[in-house]
């Protein structure tokens, strides 16, 4: 299994100790596609307020959270999502032979992007309904940020490439924040419904921060249809995943990953038939639209067509939207 990491390494130790920090960083995601951080930069008590104001957003009536709807169409992705609307395992098995069957994804979600995002603009709940939501997100979206440039810093100090390398391809802001909010289901539903179905994530890295019910798990071995749980160290713990986008560019590997049932010391079988609702928040860093996806450490053939990350982002997420 992947390990926990102190980030506060990186910014407090000799240069040896930084460089040999980011080696292994960059070792348990080429391995597992996953590492846990902790001092990763995003203040705790931002995350904790992060949740209380998602938690207060999922509470409202349908009727109220319907007043900043998410288009009907995959783009832009941004935007207040009811359950049934978008279905992962629609896009699951882009690129593998798996045989999974599609289920129906339990789950309700908001997407927000950067205000400074030059073509899509934000969808926000509509003034007097919930008015600290957008604040609350606006800045914990900026805190998220600053942090995906110091990863993404380390992440190249690791390869061994410039430590501006990844963060020069990440200068727009075409980032995404998504909050998920998995209601409280019976565990007959999970027979042929899921919460989030098997997916890699399409963008460069993803900061994923979980409540403490548990559910998520990641393939391995790779390709093995085998899933392990990712179990919850808290809000306080920041879970870092390798993208489809880094991946291309690196061969830091894109782990499959789901959500489904919680771990049973939680929920034992038959004690309840009812399956806790769960909060995650995701912060997805995507590539500037215009970067091309192509191995940063290889002679790069000449001739050869690559997508951009704009074009990438199209293909991948065509079908999700019912
Ligand atoms: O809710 C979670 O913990 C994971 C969500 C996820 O994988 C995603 O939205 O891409
Ligand atoms: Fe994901």
């Amino acid at each position: 299994m992947f390990e926990q990491l102190d980030f506060g390494i990186f910014h407090g130790a000799s240069k040896a100790e930084r460089d040999e920090f980011c080696r292994r960083l960059v070792s348990e995601l080429r391995h597992y596609g996953f590492v846990k951080l902790i001092n990763h930069g995003v203040p705790l008590e931002d995350v904790n307020k992060a949740f209380e104001t998602s938690r207060n957003f999922f509470q409202l009536p349908l009727s109220e959270k319907l007043k900043s709807p998410h288009p009907p169409t995959a783009n832009p992705h941004r935007g207040f999502s009811p359950i049934g609307l978008e279905n992962i395992s629609t896009i699951s098995n882009y690129g593998s032979a798996s045989t999974m069957p599609l289920l129906k994804d339990m789950k309700e979600s908001y997407d927000i992007g950067s205000d400074n995002d030059p073509i899509y603009k934000n969808i926000w709940p509509p003034a007097g309904l919930y008015d600290s939501f957008q604040t609350n997100f606006t800045s914990f979206f900026a805190s998220c940020y600053e942090v995906e440039l110091v990863i993404l810093d380390a992440i190249s100090i690791g390869l061994g490439l410039p430590t501006q390398t990844l963060r020069l391809l990440h200068q727009t802001q075409a980032n995404e924040l998504r909050l998920t909010h998995y209601p409280s289901v019976s565990r007959d539903a999970f027979v042929d419904s899921t919460r989030i179905a098997a997916h890699t994530d399409f963008g460069t890295i993803t900061l994923l921060f979980q409540d403490n019910v548990g559910g998520l798990e990641m393939e391995s071995p790779p390709n093995s249809g085998k899933f392990i749980p990712i179990n919850s160290g808290g809000q306080g713990e920041c879970i870092l995943n390798v993208g489809d986008c880094l991946e291309m560019w690196t061969g830091l590997r894109s782990a499959r990953h789901r959500v489904h049932l919680p771990d049973p010391s939680i929920h034992p079988k038959g004690s309840d038939d009812a399956i806790m609702e769960r909060f995650s928040i995701a912060y997805f860093a995507k590539p500037d639209r215009t970067a091309i996806l192509r191995p940063l450490q290889q002679t790069v053939e000449y001739g050869q067509q690559y997508l951009t990350a704009n074009e990438f982002q199209h293909m991948r997420i065509q079908g999700t939207y019912a």
